[in-house]
């Protein structure tokens, strides 16, 4: 079989955890092991269980506070831990997954994370070194494609992604009942 794992990406508010959490039910009906990595510091509930969790490495509140920063300069820093702590963190947490494992990765919402700054291509690399097969599931939410600006816009961030991060890469439109 091998190590597999999705990145499910995408800008603030498009759907990826609701991505995930069908992903979740819908391996869980199939019968095939699915688990979930957390890798937003400031995320608070969620509809399904999570294997590991950035939140026990290090939290959105905690950099806020010791570093003076708001809200999307504290999260640019954790990513930045996250980035230096891949081996001793995430490297000692995926130590028992092997074979067969599928992980599905939901990631925070700040596009420039994918686009222009080193923690996600770091944490890829990361991922394809110690085996996992990976690719990339950017979100965007349909209301991209309602008119040709915004669908340019919305285009050009999933190819920033692309080239960022050269993974095999899916385009998923969320919310396409609205
Ligand atoms: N109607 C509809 N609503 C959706 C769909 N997908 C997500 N939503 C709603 O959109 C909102 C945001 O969804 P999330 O899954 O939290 O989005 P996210 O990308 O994980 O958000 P962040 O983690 O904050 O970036 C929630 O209120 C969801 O219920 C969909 O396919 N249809």
């Amino acid at each position: 079989m091998g190590k597999y794992a999705q990145l499910v990406i995408g800008p603030a508010g498009c759907g990826k955890s609701t991505y995930c959490e069908h992903l979740w039910n819908h391996c869980q009906a199939i019968g095939r092991p699915i688990h979930c990595v957390n890798l937003d510091p400031a995320a608070e509930a969620f509809g399904y269980p999570i294997s590991i969790d950035i939140r026990d490495l290090v939290s959105l509140e905690d950099v806020m506070e010791e570093m003076g920063l708001g809200p999307n300069g504290a999260l640019l820093a954790a990513m930045e831990y996250m980035e230096d702590h891949l081996d001793d963190w995430l490297g000692e947490e995926l130590g028992g997954y092997g074979d067969e494992d599928y992980l599905v990765l939901d990631c925070p919402g700040q596009i420039e994370l994918y686009s222009h700054v080193s923690a996600f291509r770091s944490l890829v690399d990361f991922l394809k070194a110690d085996g996992w097969s990976v690719c990339a599931v950017y979100c965007l939410d349909c209301h991209f494609i309602t008119e040709a600006p915004k669908y340019i816009a919305g285009a050009m961030q999933a190819l920033a992604a692309m080239v960022k991060l050269e993974l095999p890469h899916i385009n998923l439109l969320t919310k396409m009942d609205l």
